[in-house]
């Protein structure tokens, strides 16, 4: 079995970023670089990672009009992501043309409902219901849209696996028991995830800022 983890590397300096991915490279399965990084380093950052020779995931979450979102895609096909993130909310259209100009080995997934909200902040935003009905709502969206799958938090990837049954579903806000949750609220152990159908789990700061990174990467894939 492929190792599930892709490491989040939400840090700063190049240098460190790189180093720790090699540290680890053993005991996770990709890796995933976000807007921090992205911001930072640009596309000459990300070409220095894949020369640790993992898979890397560019969360990028664009949300745009659709014309602006499929040419950020085009102009991302030479780092040759596995995977790319986009805003479920920016619409059908959107999502629809996100895909058209993904290059053919990138798996488009569009983010739901970020896992550092909860049915308050929901509400504050104008949208009523459970986090679980809007994850839904949106899931069925990416489905019709014909994108690859979804990232939600682990409590509603049981339901949305149920409803899209050969769905690709990226799990983050994941956290192995006793560890600090940090600004994550809707979080579950990577076990869990794993259990309830998640095709890639996302983790961060519980192996990066852990004392000890390689065995806290170790540890996880141990409950996996
Ligand atoms: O798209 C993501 O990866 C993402 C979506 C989401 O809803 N929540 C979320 O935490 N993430 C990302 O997953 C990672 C989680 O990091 P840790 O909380 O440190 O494990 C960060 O890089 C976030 O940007």
């Amino acid at each position: 079995m492929t190792n599930p983890v892709y490491l989040a590397l939400d840090l700063p300096q190049l240098d460190a970023a790189k180093a720790l991915a090699a540290r680890v490279k053993n005991h996770v399965g990709g890796l995933k670089l976000g807007l921090e990084f992205f911001c930072a380093h640009g596309s000459h950052g990300v070409h220095e990672i894949a020369q640790v020779g993992l898979p890397i995931f560019l969360d990028l979450k664009l949300h745009d009009i659709p014309n602006t979102v499929a040419g950020a895609m085009q102009a991302i096909h030479v780092l040759e992501p596995s995977i790319v993130t986009v805003h479920a909310s920016g619409g059908r259209a959107m999502l629809e043309d996100a895909k058209a100009a993904a290059g053919e080995h990138t798996k488009v997934v569009a983010v739901t409902m970020l896992t550092s909200l909860d049915e308050q902040d929901l509400k504050r935003t104008g949208v009523g219901g459970t986090p679980h009905d809007h994850v839904m709502r949106l899931t069925e969206l990416a489905h019709d849209a014909g994108i690859d799958g979804i990232v939600c938090s682990g409590q509603e990837v049981g339901g949305a696996h149920k409803q899209w049954k050969d769905g690709f579903f990226v799990v983050p806000g994941l956290r192995p028991a006793g560890s600090a949750v940090g600004d994550q609220k809707r979080v579950v152990t990577p076990r869990q995830a794993r259990d309830d159908g998640a095709s890639v789990l996302v983790i961060g700061r519980p192996i990066s800022r852990a004392d000890d990174p390689v065995q806290a990467a170790r540890d996880i894939e141990a409950t996996l």
